[in-house]
């Protein structure tokens, strides 16, 4: 089973990075109006999102829209704090001094610790029912198994990464919503 999730995973990351700029660029268009038009309509202040890594679609351009479209919001990074433990969410803003992590991945180099209510988190993979694989080290599922209360989750990604099904584990978490370039998908109890 680990065997068929890494070549799915693989596949998946694979495919998006092949993706040419001019086939690329409609469809991150698409996924950043989407994830904007349900932000809109959510009633949320604090919300992590993650700095683009191996061509995931750039969300940073909508987080910049929606903090400044109402005061009192705040945005955070992920930060890996060490292996197998959960993640950290550090407070980001346009003005926030960034340093590459052990991936090559950029955080903050400093700025509050946050609890989000609500998580922008990357699909490689997804399928249907809502369940992702990200690069297999399970840092979102341990984080979504610590948070108390539970965040309202958010898979952004591409089409080219459904499969009928992700083959999920214990561990792994639904997604309430995901979003793609074809729409908002409310999986695994949103609405
Ligand atoms: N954009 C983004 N940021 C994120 C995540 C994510 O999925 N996407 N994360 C979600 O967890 C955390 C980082 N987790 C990661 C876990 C494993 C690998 C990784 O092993 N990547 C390569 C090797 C990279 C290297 O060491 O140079 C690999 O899979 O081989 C990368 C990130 C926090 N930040
Ligand atoms: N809550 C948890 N507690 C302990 N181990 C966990 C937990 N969640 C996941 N793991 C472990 O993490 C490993 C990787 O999980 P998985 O393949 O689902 O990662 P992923 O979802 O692709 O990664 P990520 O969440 O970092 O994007 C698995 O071996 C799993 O047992």
């Amino acid at each position: 089973m680990e065997i068929q999730r890494k070549q799915l995973r693989d596949a998946a990351i694979r495919t998006r990075e092949q993706l040419a700029a001019t086939d690329r660029a409609p469809l991150e268009t698409a996924v950043q109006t989407h994830v904007a038009a349900l932000l809109d309509r959510l009633d949320i202040h604090r919300l992590a999102f993650c700095w683009p890594y191996r061509s995931e679609p750039d969300l940073r351009p909508v987080v910049v829209d929606w903090l400044d479209a109402a005061p009192g919001r705040q945005a955070a990074l992920p930060v890996m704090v060490a292996p197998a433990r959960p993640l950290k969410f550090r407070e980001w803003t346009p003005a926030s001094a960034m340093v590459p992590d052990m991936h090559g991945i950029f955080i903050p180099a400093d700025g509050a610790e946050l609890t989000p209510e609500l998580l922008l988190i990357p699909l490689n993979a997804f399928d249907a029912a809502g369940y992702r694989l990200g690069y297999g080290g399970g840092y979102f599922d341990r984080t979504l198994a610590a948070l108390s209360p539970a965040p309202r989750t958010v898979g952004v990604g591409f089409e080219l990464g459904r499969v009928d099904t992700t083959h999920p584990q214990l561990h792994d978490h639904p997604m309430h919503w995901i979003v793609t370039e074809a729409g908002i998908h409310p999986v695994g109890g949103g609405a």
